[in-house]
């Protein structure tokens, strides 16, 4: 059964073609898992070919949608489409403000549909930017909508970017320009992110159909979907762009012109995921970059891999065979951090095993350690490439699908991925992933080592370990255990990976 707690609304007209608008947003929500609620804001008769006659739904009746929803199918996450007419923009503004704020609000800007036709009134556009935009958690236009929103030529990277910078000043959240028709860009299509504290771009090989009709409409719904079932706006969108690609590679027509965008089934395959490229300097930031890959850990399978926070539970494991361990030292002002590091690395040398130090990157770097674990923020302060020539190997966290494209962009030694299930051990930031999406996730990593991480013990290792992960990390199912139950405890794992 669907929860209330994944409704989607989408406000949009509807395409009597059934490829765009409405129709194609509610195959997006559903396809994601989210149940969708519809205000039809105008109604559009239209082909593959044409759009013949569009009229806009009457004011009362818009109304009357948007109170109807708010009595009884509140929404997680909102998507808006086409607003023909002033007073629905200007209406839904105000009452998106006073009923429906902070909820999601993605906007996909639709002015004219892909056979050219306007869809909107004049002073739509006028409207949409002084009362909608800065209300948007996110604005999707496409290149064309760009153009009109801020008014001049789109046809570099350069003019797109201050396009998106444009729409950030009159009060967006964030953009996200969708890159399907920059055909400067060659043979890789980019959509690009930007907000006031990141930027990115996600690449895909540029799929050659066309029939592109209403991928617009349902990456902006995809999003929304996404959201409403919890993601994060980075993850949503990765989702997203994934989805788009698939939908692209097997889109067919249905009439005689451009057919739709296929609605295929989450999750899915690793092939349909982009690869990211930060665009630090929009952000005035430039961490430094290593130019090659980590050096490897050597195996696939890390097998278990404790993390402990002191030398002599290290030492301990040591003894009994373990041969993958981290160093994990949070928050303890007593301890001498660098000879614990330097112990540490010492001792991994004489059981030639593989100790990691997790965040004391400058240390490990002088004492020579075999590794380094790093979070997602330790990465732009640490100096990546003096740990690749150095030849420290690097593990990186993650914790959804835009931090996983982050961390292979970096082709780390392996990618710990996390947390799996609840934890009292750290506060997290993020969701617990599940095993889902842990097994997705580690399609996705390709050929790079999986570490799963977060509520692990004996009773969940075998299912954790059978989402094909090459190993698990564990702190409080070894940290926890007496010095006597310890060789019985990691026998147990070893048995499981
Ligand atoms: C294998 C492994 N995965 C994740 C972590 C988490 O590290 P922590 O320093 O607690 O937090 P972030 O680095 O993710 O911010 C780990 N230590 N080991
Ligand atoms: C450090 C860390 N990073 C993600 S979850 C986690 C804690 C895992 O601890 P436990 O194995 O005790 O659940």
């Amino acid at each position: 059964m669907i929860s209330k707690r994944s409704i989607c609304w989408t406000i949009a007209g509807s395409d009597s073609g059934g490829g765009a608008g409405i129709q194609a947003d509610i195959a997006a929500i559903r396809a994601f898992g989210a149940y969708p609620c519809s205000v039809i804001t105008a109604i559009t008769a239209q082909n593959s070919l044409t759009v013949s006659h569009i009229e806009a739904t009457s004011l009362t009746m818009f109304k009357a949608q948007l109170s109807a929803l708010l009595e009884d199918l509140p929404p997680q996450a909102i998507k808006v489409g086409m607003l023909p007419t002033v007073e629905q923009i200007t209406h839904f503004a105000l009452f998106y403000q006073q009923s429906l704020q902070p909820t999601p609000l993605i906007i996909d800007p639709v002015a004219i549909s892909a056979s050219g036709s306007r869809l909107t009134e004049h002073h739509a556009l006028q409207a949409t930017l002084q009362h909608l935009l800065p209300l948007a958690t996110l604005v999707t236009p496409n290149i064309a909508e760009l153009e009109l929103l801020c008014g001049h030529p789109i046809d570099s990277d350069t003019s797109l970017l201050e396009g998106a910078r444009f729409l950030i000043q009159l009060g967006a959240n964030a953009v996200l320009v969708k890159g399907g028709h920059a055909h400067w860009q060659g043979e890789q299509a980019c959509d690009y992110f930007i907000s006031q504290d990141l930027a990115f771009c996600l690449q895909q090989p540029r799929v050659c159909t066309a029939h592109t009709h209403g991928t617009g409409c349902s990456m902006a719904s995809a999003i929304a979907a996404a959201m409403a079932l919890g993601d994060p706006i980075e993850d949503a969108i990765v989702q997203a762009n994934a989805y788009i690609a698939a939908g692209l590679v097997k889109a067919k027509a249905v009439g005689s012109g451009p057919g739709p965008v296929a609605h295929t089934q989450l999750p899915t395959p690793a092939r349909y995921f982009p690869s990211l490229q930060t665009l630090w300097p929009l952000i005035g930031d430039t961490p430094s970059i290593a130019q090659q890959a980590f050096a490897p850990v050597e195996t696939q399978q890390l097998g278990l891999y404790p993390v402990v926070d002191n030398v002599e539970r290290l030492r301990s494991l040591l003894e009994l065979g373990v041969t993958t361990l981290q160093l994990r030292i949070k928050h303890q002002a007593d301890v001498d951090i660098e000879a614990a590091v330097l112990q540490a690395t010492q001792l991994g040398n004489q059981y030639q095993a593989r100790v990691f130090i997790n965040d004391h990157w400058a240390l490990a770097l002088k004492y020579h350690a075999y590794g380094v674990h790093l979070g997602q923020e330790d990465l732009q302060q640490a100096d990546l490439a003096a740990l690749q020539q150095a030849g420290v190997r690097l593990g990186v966290s993650t914790h959804g699908y835009f931090e996983l494209l982050n961390a292979l962009r970096l082709r780390p030694s392996y990618i710990a991925l996390g947390h799996v299930f609840p934890t009292p051990t750290k506060v997290m930031k993020s969701r617990p992933q599940g095993l889902k999406r842990l097994r997705h996730y580690v399609q996705i990593s390709a050929n790079v080592p999986t570490v799963a991480i977060g509520g692990i013990n004996l009773d969940n290792a075998t299912e954790v370990a059978n989402c094909g992960v090459g190993s698990l990390a564990v702190v409080r199912a070894v940290g926890d255990c007496e010095s006597d139950q310890l060789a019985t405890t990691v026998e147990a794992f070893n048995r499981v990976i």
